[in-house]
């Protein structure tokens, strides 16, 4: 029997990912590039076991089922292909993130799965390569190998696909407030409505063309330190992104009423002298990019619609590590 076990933050992309050029590869259809957070995390431990019959696999104390399992298995069977391993495998994975947070991401989710699945197996990979087998999980989880700043390379192939460290180590002021308007699962998965925009968006090769401008300006923005910019660029790339789902066929969105409340009021913020940028990503729930001094006055004013519990800050936050 061998074990291991890791633990893997979720990351917030500030360019995003809206699109694959291969569905079965999560191959992107352009770079993306994303902070990871310090709030948020999952610890997942893989034990291979030659004693049990089959593979068995458990989130947050719940037993999954099988259907709901499908891509964990799919990234299990692919490591035992790697490592010739062939014993079944035990995963347990627990979301440390706020209860009520609804923001249980498939990016650390798929990252921790990685690291402790291949460690395990007695796989002893790279980060490119770990960042490489993370994606196949989901896309977005190929950037949370990496702490801070980090760039997912879209490359054209499995090998050339990953995730490459922009700035590790963010000693500059930037922060998220996470306002939670709502824990439900979203009805349309990301998966399932990147497909669509790209298959019925008239707008889709325009945003492949400027989210690559973004992100060769957001590198700069990062690299001189350039609050401002990144949250302007942020913000834009974004919207630009939701301009794909209500411009697919048929329209849909991630918005809701409460959303939109909370992009208002980060509007009158920044008119009251307050740099802050809002981002948001397939669900309603609205990621706000302040200085960590101005959280506070940020919190006091969304306070009137949310409860503290729904206002989350989160720092910037570190790559996968192992627990054992
Ligand atoms: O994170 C971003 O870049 C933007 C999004 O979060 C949505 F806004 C996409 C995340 O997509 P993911 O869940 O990784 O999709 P998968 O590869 O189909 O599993």
């Amino acid at each position: 029997m061998t074990q291991a076990t890791a633990r893997a933050h979720t990351n917030i992309a500030l360019i995003k990912y809206w699109g694959k050029q291969d569905e079965q590869l999560k191959l992107p259809q352009n770079n993306s590039l994303s902070l990871t957070l310090d709030h948020f995390y999952t610890d997942t431990t893989v034990i291979f076991d030659s004693s049990i019959a089959t593979d068995d696999f458990q989130l947050d104390g719940q037993k999954l089922a099988p259907q709901n399992a499908i891509k964990i298995q799919q990234l299990i069977d692919h490591v035992r292909q790697l490592s010739g391993q062939t014993a079944h495998a035990q995963v347990i994975s627990t979301n440390h993130v706020p209860t009520s947070a609804g923001l249980a991401s498939s990016a650390s989710g798929f990252a921790a799965l990685a690291a402790a699945a291949s460690k395990a197996a007695g796989l002893d990979l790279t980060q490119r390569d770990l960042s490489r087998l993370a994606r196949r999980g989901s896309g977005s989880a190929s950037r949370s190998i990496f702490g801070g700043f980090a760039e997912w390379q879209k490359g054209d192939s499995d090998e050339t696909s990953y995730a490459v460290p922009i700035q590790e180590t963010v000693d500059w002021e930037i922060a998220m407030l996470t306002v939670v308007v709502t824990a439900k699962e979203k009805k349309i998965s990301s998966s399932v409505g990147m497909k669509r925009s790209v298959l019925t968006s008239p707008y889709y090769s325009a945003w492949v063309a400027n989210a690559t401008q973004d992100l060769t300006q957001i590198k700069q923005a990062i690299a001189s330190q350039n609050f401002e910019q990144v949250g302007q660029i942020s913000e834009r790339n974004a919207m630009r992104m939701h301009a794909l789902t209500l411009s697919s066929d048929p329209s849909f969105t991630y918005f809701n009423a409460d959303s939109l409340k909370v992009m208002q009021a980060v509007n009158q913020l920044r008119d009251a002298g307050i740099p802050c940028y809002y981002t948001m990503d397939a669900g309603p729930n609205v990621k706000i990019i302040c200085r960590p001094t101005d959280a506070p006055k940020i919190t006091a004013v969304l306070s009137a619609d949310f409860a503290p519990d729904q206002l989350i800050l989160a720092q910037p936050g570190p790559g996968i590590s192992y627990l054992d």
